[in-house]
């Protein structure tokens, strides 16, 4: 067992901290996906509002051109997997997981899989993504009991609008991508869309997976790479221990980390992933909701000797994640210390700044007073707007997954 931290990455190769200098990004332009959400549905497709769509991209057209004019390249995952859809291979995949055969009964399935076999690749990512209604469905297809009984606004392939937080469904660490395991049933197929892109596009061809065939539900919101070789994993509402335990002995046996803190986070929505409550900002430095500072606890896993891991703990998280990486201190910047205003930040994503480089940041301009706290800090704060996009309860973090990032000195 390698029990130390991992080879340099070669320039344009991987991720193994939050906070070098980012080359390389995977965002997701949100499109059709979110005009399927209504009044109906919208608590069931995890966002807080129903957003006006134009809006939403004119955003985040914002968040891609500031994060050009700052050298990062921006890779879109629609482009990505039309690309990938002239592989018999991944159209197969695509449509194998969109298809499900128990909710719409063995005629409808085998009508609609072959369907969608004969659409052209940017109508068959149209499906992927923004799913498709029974309404939809070509009449030819299907004469059965569940299309004659479904309201002809329900879906037959259900639509993904979390695509958008393009962080939660792959995470890299050092030279490896991970596919995650998603808790909630309406992001569950998005990994199967990342799963795709990356075995299927030339781009990704020489990259090596991490976390294997694992199913424990981790999301990449919930993994922080603290420094090489150190990782922080949010345990709550979305990653369970078993995610936690199971991500942890993968990036052991696989010699990318030494040292991985299982933090527990709260289980309820305003704190879904550790990093609704707390971000990288500078090499050693964090954002972090105050109301958690003096709680946040971890328990540390380490590789042992054996194969086995040795699991410590719980210890205060700010003490043992500045031990594991190395430092004498985790600097917290925190949101101000009145905690309503707080409190409200944190609900629009303050704590979920984008590192650009070491002390460089962006993040939702609304969240004023955190801002403030940053620059005063001396952390260069790029402020995007994020009315329509704030309400998938997401922020810059949550809505890029860093391909490429320089090593930190
Ligand atoms: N890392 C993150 O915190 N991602 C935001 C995910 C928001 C999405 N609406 C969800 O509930 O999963």
């Amino acid at each position: 067992m390698n029990l130390q931290v991992p080879t340099p990455l070669s320039p344009l190769a991987g991720v193994d901290s939050e906070v070098g200098r980012l080359r390389s990004v995977l965002l997701h332009r949100p499109g059709s996906e979110l005009k399927r959400l209504t009044p109906r549905n919208n608590d069931q497709l995890l966002f807080d509002g129903i957003p006006w769509v134009d809006r939403a991209q004119d955003e985040h057209d914002a968040f891609a051109n500031l994060l050009r004019s700052r050298g990062v390249e921006v890779l879109l995952l629609t482009e990505l997997l039309t690309d990938t859809m002239v592989d018999e291979r991944a159209r197969t995949a695509g449509i194998h997981a969109a298809v499900e055969e128990h909710r719409l009964g063995l005629e409808l399935a085998d009508a609609l899989r072959s369907h969608l076999t004969s659409l052209p690749a940017d109508a068959l990512v149209d499906v992927l993504t923004s799913g498709m209604t029974f309404e939809e469905l070509p009449a030819s297809e299907g004469a059965s009991l569940v299309r004659r009984m479904r309201h002809p606004h329900d879906f037959a392939v259900t639509p993904l609008p979390n695509l958008l937080f393009t962080r939660d469904s792959s995470v890299w660490v050092a030279d490896r991508v991970a596919i995650t395991s998603l808790t909630m049933p309406a992001r569950r197929r998005e990994t199967s869309i990342t799963d795709v892109i990356y075995a299927y596009h030339p781009r990704f061809a020489s990259a090596g997976r991490a976390y294997g065939a694992h199913s424990a539900p981790v999301e990449g919101g919930d993994v922080l790479l603290l420094a090489p070789g150190v990782l922080a994993i949010g345990v709550g509402e979305r990653t369970t221990p078993a995610g936690a335990e199971s991500f942890a002995r993968s990036v052991f046996a696989d010699g990318l980390a030494h040292t991985v803190l299982a933090v527990p986070i709260e289980q309820r929505r305003a704190s879904m992933h550790l990093d609704t409550v707390c971000t990288m900002v500078d090499v050693d430095a964090v954002v972090m909701y105050p109301a958690i500072q003096d709680t946040l606890s971890a328990y540390p896993l380490r590789p042992t000797e054996e194969g086995g891991l040795a699991v410590a703990g719980p210890v205060p998280f700010l003490a043992a994640a500045a031990e594991a990486m190395g430092i004498e201190r985790l600097r917290v910047i925190d949101t101000g210390l009145d905690p309503v205003t707080a409190e409200r930040e944190q609900w629009d994503d303050g704590n979920n700044t984008l590192a650009l480089a070491p002390g460089v940041v962006v993040a939702y301009e609304r969240n004023v007073e955190t801002n403030t706290r940053l620059e005063e800090n001396g952390i260069e704060v790029l402020p995007i707007s994020g009315y329509e996009l704030g309400s998938g309860r997401g922020g810059p973090r949550c809505m890029s997954c860093p391909l490429s990032r320089d090593q930190i000195s």
